[in-house]
C-alpha cells in the first residue's frame, strides 16, 4: 500500500528579526510630518543663506515655501522663519560645543534646522533620520553650551539672551505712490490724514510717506487702484527715466506691474507701454495691476522679451534712456 507521501511544503521563511541597528523606527504621522518639514525647510534655508552669501537676491521665504514642491507649507516657514531668527546663537552653539563635522558641514542647513528644534523647539521628538540621531546624541552638549553662552552675555534669562542676539528694529516708514491717473496727490493727502500722519516724500513727486507698519492693504483708495503700496526704492525707478506723454516705453521684466504703471501715470496715460512678462501667472497678475490702475496705453506682451527682434519696431529704444536721464542735447 502506497503510503500518503506528505506534500513536501517548504518551510516559511521566518520574518527576519530587525536587530539592525540602523533601521529606521517606524514614524507616526507627526513626526513624519516634521521629519519631511525639517528637510524641505533645509532646501529653502539653503537657498536663502546661498543668496546672502553670494548678495544675490532670491525669492523670499514666502514664495520659496509655496512651491508646488513644498508640501507642509506652514510648518516649513514657521521652521526656516525660527531658524533664521535664532541663526547666530545656532551657530555659536554648534561651534563651541565642537559638533558640525566635515561630514555635516555639507548638510549645514539641515543640522541648522534640526539644532533649532534641540535648542528651542517645543518637545519636538528628533526620530526619523540620521541626522536627527547624530543631533539627539548630542543634546545635552548643546544645551550646556547655549547655558554657558547666556552666562557668558549676562543674560538674565533665555529670553533676554535671544534679545540680545537679534539686530536693532530698524523701521521703515511705509510709502504710497499716488496713481495720478486717478487721484491728484492733494486729494490722496487730504483722504489719507483723515486717519494716517502723512506728507510729501521731499524726493519723489506723487510719493507719500506714512508711519512705519500703517496697513494700508484694505484701504478704499488701494482697493480702486487710486493709490499703490510701492517703496521708494520702487518708485524711483520710472521717476529717474522721467518718460514724458507720447513716448513708447519697453518694459522688459513687468509684473507684478507696480513701476509699468508708474511709467503709464508719468506719461498720463498717452503714448505706448510694451510690458513684457515671461511667466503666465504673472502675466494674469500684470494684467490685474494695469486694469486697476485705469491706464489704456499699456500692452501686456505674454512672452520672453529677449526673443523681441531688436531690428524690429524697438530698434530706436535708447539704452542709455533706459538706465538713466539723459537731458536732451
Ligand atoms: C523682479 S520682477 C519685476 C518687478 C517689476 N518690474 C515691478 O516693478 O513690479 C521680475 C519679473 O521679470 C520676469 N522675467 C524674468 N525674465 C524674463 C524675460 N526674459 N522676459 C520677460 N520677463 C521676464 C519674471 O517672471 C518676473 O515676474
Amino acid at each position: 500500500m502506497a503510503r500518503n507521501k506528505a506534500p513536501s511544503v517548504k518551510p516559511k521563511p521566518k520574518p527576519k528579526q530587525t536587530t539592525d541597528k540602523s533601521a529606521k523606527p517606524r514614524l507616526n504621522n507627526a513626526e513624519r510630518s516634521a521629519y519631511f518639514a525639517r528637510r524641505e525647510a533645509a532646501k529653502v534655508l539653503h537657498t536663502v543663506l546661498q543668496g546672502d552669501a553670494k548678495r544675490q537676491a532670491v525669492a523670499s521665504i514666502k514664495s520659496l515655501v509655496y512651491s508646488p514642491s513644498i508640501r507642509n507649507k506652514k510648518a516649513t516657514f514657521a521652521l526656516v522663519c525660527q531658524t533664521l531668527k535664532h541663526l547666530r546663537i545656532i551657530k555659536d552653539v554648534l561651534e563651541s560645543a565642537n559638533i558640525l563635522n566635515s561630514k555635516w558641514k555639507r548638510q549645514e542647513e539641515l543640522i541648522y534646522i534640526i539644532a533649532y528644534d534641540v535648542l528651542f523647539g517645543k518637545e519636538i521628538s528628533l526620530v526619523g533620520g540620521d541626522a536627527e540621531k547624530f543631533l539627539a546624541c548630542r543634546k545635552d552638549a548643546m544645551q550646556s553650551a547655549l547655558a554657558k553662552l547666556v552666562v557668558r552675555k549676562k543674560a538674565k534669562n533665555i529670553d533676554d539672551f535671544i534679545a540680545l542676539y537679534q539686530p536693532p528694529d530698524i523701521t521703515k516708514p511705509c510709502y504710497v505712490r499716488v496713481n495720478t491717473l486717478k487721484l491728484d496727490v492733494d486729494s490722496a493727502l487730504h483722504e489719507l490724514g483723515k486717519q494716517f500722519k502723512v506728507q510729501k516724500d521731499d524726493m519723489i513727486p506723487h510719493l507719500l510717506v506714512l508711519p512705519p507698519h500703517t496697513d494700508l492693504h484694505n484701504h478704499s483708495l488701494v482697493l480702486n487702484g487710486s493709490i499703490f503700496v510701492q517703496g521708494k526704492a520702487s518708485s524711483m525707478v520710472a521717476a529717474v527715466l522721467d518718460p514724458k506723454p507720447g513716448w513708447e516705453v519697453l518694459d522688459a521684466c513687468s509684473a507684478p506691474g507696480n513701476k509699468t504703471v508708474h511709467l503709464a501715470a508719468l506719461m498720463k496715460g498717452k503714448g505706448k507701454i510694451i510690458a513684457c512678462e515671461l511667466n503666465k501667472d504673472r502675466a494674469k497678475r500684470l494684467e490685474d495691476t494695469v486694469r486697476l490702475s485705469g491706464a489704456a496705453n499699456i500692452e501686456v506682451l505674454h512672452g520672453d522679451f529677449l526673443n523681441i527682434d531688436p531690428k524690429g519696431p524697438f530698434s530706436k529704444v535708447n539704452k542709455w534712456k533706459m538706465l538713466f536721464k539723459i537731458p536732451d542735447a
